[in-house]
């Protein structure tokens, strides 16, 4: 996965969704913490993996890479948005992983992006990023994959702006 080039893309998207929305970046922080928390839960909803009362699968795997990137162009975002010019992939691969463990990673995640609203710190994004990876590998997904569908998604991004979304 070529993060360099996915944090270009993804600063281009946003300065373009600015522009067409007139809006000025340093108002969104908080929104984009936010759309990224939904963004988890939408992603959660479709794994399932929190749903001990239902015998109901989980979703196709690309509806779940859909939403996990989705997620990705919020977390590549805050980054952006507190600096950071450059990330690295974890150097350790995880394995997929059981419900309970990814039920851990979301609320990991969770915890760790509420705080982002206070504590504005590189350090803090390079470790939401790293933890997002983390959630991508344990939910079974490659780099390559990952790669793939963001770049499909940001695709439909500039779509949508296109036809005035
Ligand atoms: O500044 C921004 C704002 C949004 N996005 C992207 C992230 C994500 O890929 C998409 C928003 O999510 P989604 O596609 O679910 O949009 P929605 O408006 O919530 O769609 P729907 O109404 O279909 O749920 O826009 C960015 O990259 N930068």
């Amino acid at each position: 996965m070529n993060i360099k080039m996915l944090m270009n893309m993804q600063r281009n998207l946003n300065e373009r969704i600015l522009r067409e929305h007139n809006l000025k970046n340093e108002e969104l922080y908080k929104k984009r913490l936010l759309a990224f928390l939904v963004e988890l839960g939408e992603l959660a909803n479709e794994t399932r993996s929190f749903k001990y009362w239902s015998m109901k699968p989980a979703s196709e795997e690309n509806e779940i890479l859909e939403e996990y990137v989705d997620g990705l162009h919020f977390v590549l975002s805050i980054c952006l948005d507190l600096g950071i010019e450059a990330l690295t992939l974890p150097t350790e691969r995880t394995e997929k992983e059981d419900n309970d463990i990814i039920t851990d990673h979301f609320l990991g995640l969770y915890e760790h992006t509420s705080k982002l609203a206070e504590h504005r710190l590189i350090e803090s994004g390079l470790l939401l990023f790293e933890k997002y990876i983390i959630l991508g590998e344990a939910l079974g997904f490659t780099y390559e994959q990952i790669e793939e569908s963001y770049l499909k998604k940001n695709e439909v991004n500039h779509a949508r702006q296109d036809s005035g979304y």
